[in-house]
């Protein structure tokens, strides 16, 4: 099992594994990210990519993709595929990525840390005001910090995971982390970004706006294949997780999760994760041609 499975499945709220899960993810600290990063790469990016990728991208015209400038969005419900699409995406198209729901998580964190309940919005706004909030914007690498402190590990955890949604959903918190994401997409000449509001709300004037769909039991087989998990009961715990957080999310009054207008719908339920890849590039190329 790997680190994030690990952080990811202590999100499951299994109180008995969560202790030693989260005594393990501590011991594992960075040589554990490493790893994972290292079998991200490895899976995203040129050299498991290059022979199919290739002939791809040349099947699609390897000037428009390998161009590619703009800003791409990918927003949808938890478990859809953004991260993974996203970040295989920006590699394909040299971009850059940008995983917004990180952000979110790091804020969290800083709130945990300050000892406040997450449901106090006051005093959520005014600790997420004051930490320093650092995430990298490099596909093939995951860089998470507050206060200087790599959080890449903790944001995966169960403690966020179940704070993440209260923390998300306070204005203020909104309004800071929305301001930097917006600086961070204008330092780059392409990029790819993944959240719940970026097609509606950070960047209404994207390049190309792509909403992920899948139905909510895929979602959960998908889960729980990445976790290792594989009893009906463990199944269903997660199915119970990616609803209540889709429920939390696209009920709260700021920047709800919605398509925007004029997103395109990509529905992963029958394709793999290759496929809705291919179908985001050829997307972009279409968005790209339509501008010329
Ligand atoms: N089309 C697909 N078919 C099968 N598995 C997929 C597909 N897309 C993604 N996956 C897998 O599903 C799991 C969840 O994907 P991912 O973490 O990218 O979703 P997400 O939308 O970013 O979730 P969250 O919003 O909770 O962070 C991963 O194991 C990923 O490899
Ligand atoms: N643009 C965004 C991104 C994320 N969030 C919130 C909602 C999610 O439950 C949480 C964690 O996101 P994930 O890492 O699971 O993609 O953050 C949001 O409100 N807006």
């Amino acid at each position: 099992m790997s680190e994030r499975q690990r952080a990811e499945t202590t999100a499951l709220g299994d109180s008995a594994v969560s202790e030693r899960q989260r005594a393990e993810t501590t011991a594992l600290g960075d040589s554990a990210v490493s790893e994972r990063q290292r079998a991200e790469t490895t899976a995203l990016g040129d050299s498991a990519v290059s022979e199919r990728q290739r002939a791809e991208t040349t099947a699609l015209g390897d000037s428009a993709v390998s161009g590619f400038r703009g800003q791409i969005t990918l927003d949808g419900p938890s478990g859809t595929g953004k991260s993974s699409v996203a970040r295989a995406v920006a590699t394909r198209l040299g971009a850059a990525y940008l995983d917004t729901g990180a952000m979110y998580r790091a804020a969290t964190v800083a709130v945990l840390d300050a000892g406040i309940d997450p449901e106090d919005a006051e005093a959520v706004a005014a600790v997420v005001a004051a930490a320093r909030i650092e995430v990298g914007t490099a596909a093939d690498t995951e860089l998470v910090q507050v206060d200087g402190v790599d959080v890449a590990v903790r944001i995966r955890g169960a403690e966020v995971t179940r704070a993440v949604s209260a923390v998300s959903a306070v204005p203020a918190v909104r309004r800071r982390l929305v301001d930097q994401q917006r600086a961070l997409v204008a330092a780059a000449d392409a990029v790819v970004v993944e959240g719940r509001d970026i097609g509606t709300v950070v960047l209404p004037d994207a390049t190309l706006k792509v909403y992920l769909t899948a139905a909510p039991e895929a979602r959960a087989e998908r889960r729980a294949a990445q976790l290792g998990l594989t009893t009906p009961e463990e199944v269903a715990a997660l199915a119970v997780d990616l609803r209540r957080r889709d429920e939390y999310d696209s009920s709260r009054a700021d920047s709800p999760l919605r398509p925007a207008a004029d997103a395109m719908i990509v529905d992963s339920t029958d394709l793999d994760r290759q496929g809705v890849v291919d179908r985001v590039v050829e997307l972009a190329q279409s968005a790209v041609g339509a501008r010329r």
